[in-house]
């Protein structure tokens, strides 16, 4: 439930994440705390195990999502955080799969309607660059004030966090 967003001359700011083994998770609480911000997890239906995680094995369920795209939808519990229409900023969180935003966003960002707000896109990576994942997210939602996206590190701190949103020019 929401904790915070008291003051009605502050934009009011949501974090939502996706993530399958916590350095996401510990970027969006590191987020959500620095701004004081509500947060919003994704879950898929069927949550992804280890094994079905694992991208060296061909035969598992990741890497079978990876070639055949028409597997790639992945069921949310909940597509739709509470309260989402009165959110004016929106930071969206995700692991990079193969050089792109990990799919479990996609239906995150396909079946929410982000007219009126800024979005703005941040993931982890082993090493990966952001490249070109948030665009891809973007170009799957056809509305909101979508952001550049950013790779941040798993121990980023609040004063970073507070630098990254200057450098995008964003008061949340
Ligand atoms: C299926 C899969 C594919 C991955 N592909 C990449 C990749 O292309 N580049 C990279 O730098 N890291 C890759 N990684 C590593 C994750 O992006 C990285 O560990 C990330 O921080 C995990 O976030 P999480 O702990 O929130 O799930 C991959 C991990 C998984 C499970």
């Amino acid at each position: 439930m929401p904790t915070s967003n008291t003051s009605d001359s502050q934009p009011k700011t949501l974090v939502v994440h996706y993530s399958a083994h916590g350095h996401t998770r510990r970027v969006a609480e590191t987020i959500t705390h620095a701004l004081g911000a509500d947060a919003f997890v994704l879950s898929p239906t069927e949550a992804y195990s280890e094994p079905e995680l694992d991208y060296n094995d061909p035969r598992s369920r990741v890497s079978r999502e990876h070639v055949d795209h028409s597997l790639r939808h992945v069921e949310l519990v909940q597509d739709t955080p509470d309260g989402f229409a009165g959110y004016d900023v929106v930071l969206v969180g995700y692991p990079i799969w193969w050089g792109e935003a990990s799919w479990v966003m996609n239906e995150f960002v396909k079946n929410n309607d982000f007219t009126g707000k800024t979005v703005i896109p941040f993931c982890t990576s082993f090493s990966s660059p952001v490249g070109a994942s948030a665009r891809d997210l973007a170009a799957l939602s056809s509305t909101g004030d979508w952001r550049p996206g950013t790779r941040l590190e798993a121990n980023i701190d609040a004063v970073g966090v507070r630098r990254w949103l200057e450098r995008l020019g964003v008061d949340a």
